[in-house]
């Protein structure tokens, strides 16, 4: 491999390589832009672009530089042009009404050297539209009629429920619960079985995993200048990252075959597994042209591994901070659960018609927490033109979705907590499409609705059962956030303190 070969090189020849990178990289960042792109907010810096500014409080960089510049801007992410998108309008425009030359992802850093990219989230064309289909169908196949996808996260809400319970009240950081449980969720219907949760291989598998977001995380460097790769040694974590990836893809392949050997006994049969081996095997078997392979299969469960796990856990745990900061909606949530619920029975999902206001609640929570403020990249496919300006084929899109969610604009005072502005003059619940923390268009969260069952069950039952409190009275948690793959909420303890009168779920799972 190209790491390896460089790493024999002598220091000379060393020194050569990195001056002819910094040389490519000088030239190229001269070269002027092409014309007619939409306005720069600043300055790009020579080699860096706009990453200068972005180094720090990216968020509030980009948010001021919308109000300054307007709805649409370009940026230089290191030497790679980014047009970013910044009203709710604009965002329509693109993503839905000119999808069909807007929805393919850019191959970014070192995503051409990795082993493999045929899953979903960094995918394109025809293989994209087909694993996508797939996934999509099980997954509202799931949904359906008895609601096995309800079920499956019911289960997994008693096992947190469980674990809460022997937590007494205490103060604890809920992070690597939550995330426990929301990737078992996703094990669940991936897998079609749940892993306890101090299950040895379970656990070996949530290391690997955090090892493989780590590195992903540690290398980002790559993404704007995927030359460092050519570097010697392991100072951008190149290595690191491929043999994570590589250690990742052998687990996950080993536990397909194990998922797929129980299959012949049907015990799996509820899994995005068993359902997208058969449909790949059914294709195959009538000469049906298909893209979809076993190794596209370990791919996609990676992606969903990856992108419903912490966006998920990040979303709950924001959920609790805002309860605490907001007693009056906790209060609320709390009376509309008893209501509902009542003390004799668990929550169910067939109840989230009749919660709008902890509905409110938890969409007030995705819109105010806006966990992915940047959204993910979408490249455009042929040169075209928006707003009057041109955009280059093959440009990156950024759809900034912090400006949709805490616009002015659209919201009034989108910097207050106020799950009210989503209840209707007859107390039902409103569903404005520029609550769009899922994004738009054809690459739409696939987990929407996972996601949104998966919120209303936790949150429901955690509400039922416990008041969320601060670690202590003056000790409230702050809303200090940090960058994994979503912005979570910084490190902090929290208690969950049984209600008088909830019921004891522990001994009642199937009520
Ligand atoms: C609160 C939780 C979640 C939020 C806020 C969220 C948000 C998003 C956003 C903003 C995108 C990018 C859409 C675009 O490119 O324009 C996305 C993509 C995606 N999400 Fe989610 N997501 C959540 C949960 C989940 C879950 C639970 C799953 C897994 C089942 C999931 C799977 C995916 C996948 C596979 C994509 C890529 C779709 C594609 O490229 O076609 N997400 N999500």
């Amino acid at each position: 491999m190209v790491f390896e070969t460089l790493l024999g090189f002598e220091l000379p020849a060393l020194a050569i390589v990195a001056v002819a990178l910094v040389v490519i990289l000088v030239v190229s960042s001269w070269a002027s832009p092409p014309a007619n792109i939409p306005p720069f907010p600043a300055r790009p810096y020579p080699i860096l672009g706009h990453l200068v500014y972005l180094s720090k409080d990216a968020r509030d960089v980009v948010m001021n530089w919308t109000k300054q510049t307007g709805e649409i801007f370009s940026l230089y992410m290191g030497t790679t042009l980014v047009v970013v998108l910044s009203s709710y309008d604009l965002m329509k425009d693109v993503l839905v009404k000119q999808a069909n030359i807007y929805s393919d992802r850019p191959i970014l850093g070192l995503l051409p050297v990795l082993p493999r990219i045929n899953g979903i989230v960094s995918t394109s064309g025809t293989l994209w539209k087909e694993n996508r289909t797939v996934v999509l169908s099980i997954l509202r196949q799931f949904g359906m009629g008895k609601n096995v996808m309800a079920e499956k996260i019911e289960e997994e809400v008693h096992a947190y429920l469980d674990e809460v319970e022997k937590m007494d009240g205490k103060p604890a950081d809920l992070k690597d619960l939550t995330g426990r449980a929301v990737s078992n969720v996703i094990c669940s219907c991936v897998l079609g079985k749940r892993f306890d949760y101090n299950d040895a291989y379970y656990r070996k598998f949530l290391k690997m995993f955090d090892d493989s977001i780590e590195a992903s995380s540690a290398a980002t460097l790559h993404v704007w200048f995927p030359q460092v790769k050519y570097l010697p040694g392991d100072f951008f974590k190149t290595k690191l990252l491929l043999k994570n990836e590589d250690a990742f893809d052998k687990f996950i392949e080993e536990m397909i075959q194990k998922v797929d050997d129980e299959d012949a006994e049907g015990i799996n049969k509820n899994s995005i597994v068993a359902h997208y081996l058969k449909e790949m095997r059914e294709k195959r078997e009538k000469g049906i042209p298909t893209e979809m392979s076993e190794e596209g299969l370990w791919r996609v469960i990676t992606d969903l591994m990856t992108a419903g796990t912490e966006t998920t856990t990040t979303t709950i745990r924001w959920f609790y901070i805002y309860m605490i900061h907001n007693q009056q909606v906790q209060r609320k949530v709390h009376e509309e659960i008893d209501e509902n619920v009542g003390s004799g029975r668990n929550p169910k999902i067939t109840d989230r018609p009749r919660m709008p206001y902890l509905n409110a609640a938890i969409m007030e929570t995705q819109r105010i927490a806006s966990i992915l403020p940047f959204g993910l990249f979408h490249r455009c496919t042929e040169e075209t033109t928006l707003r009057g300006y041109t955009i280059p084929k093959d440009t990156l899109i950024m759809p900034h979705l912090d400006a949709v969610l805490l616009s002015e604009k659209i919201w009034g005072d989108p910097l207050n907590f106020r799950p009210e502005r989503f209840i209707g003059p007859q107390g039902n619940l409103l569903n404005p499409e520029q609550l769009a923390p899922f994004s738009m268009g054809r690459r739409l969260c696939l987990g929407e609705a996972l996601a949104k069952a998966e919120l209303f069950l936790f949150l429901a039952h955690v509400m039922h059962r416990y008041q969320v409190a601060p670690e202590s009275p003056d000790s409230l948690p702050t809303f200090d956030s940090v960058l994994g793959i979503s912005m979570a909420p910084a490190a902090h303890n929290i208690r969950l303190v049984r209600r008088d009168g909830a019921m004891d779920h522990s001994d009642d799972h199937d009520k």
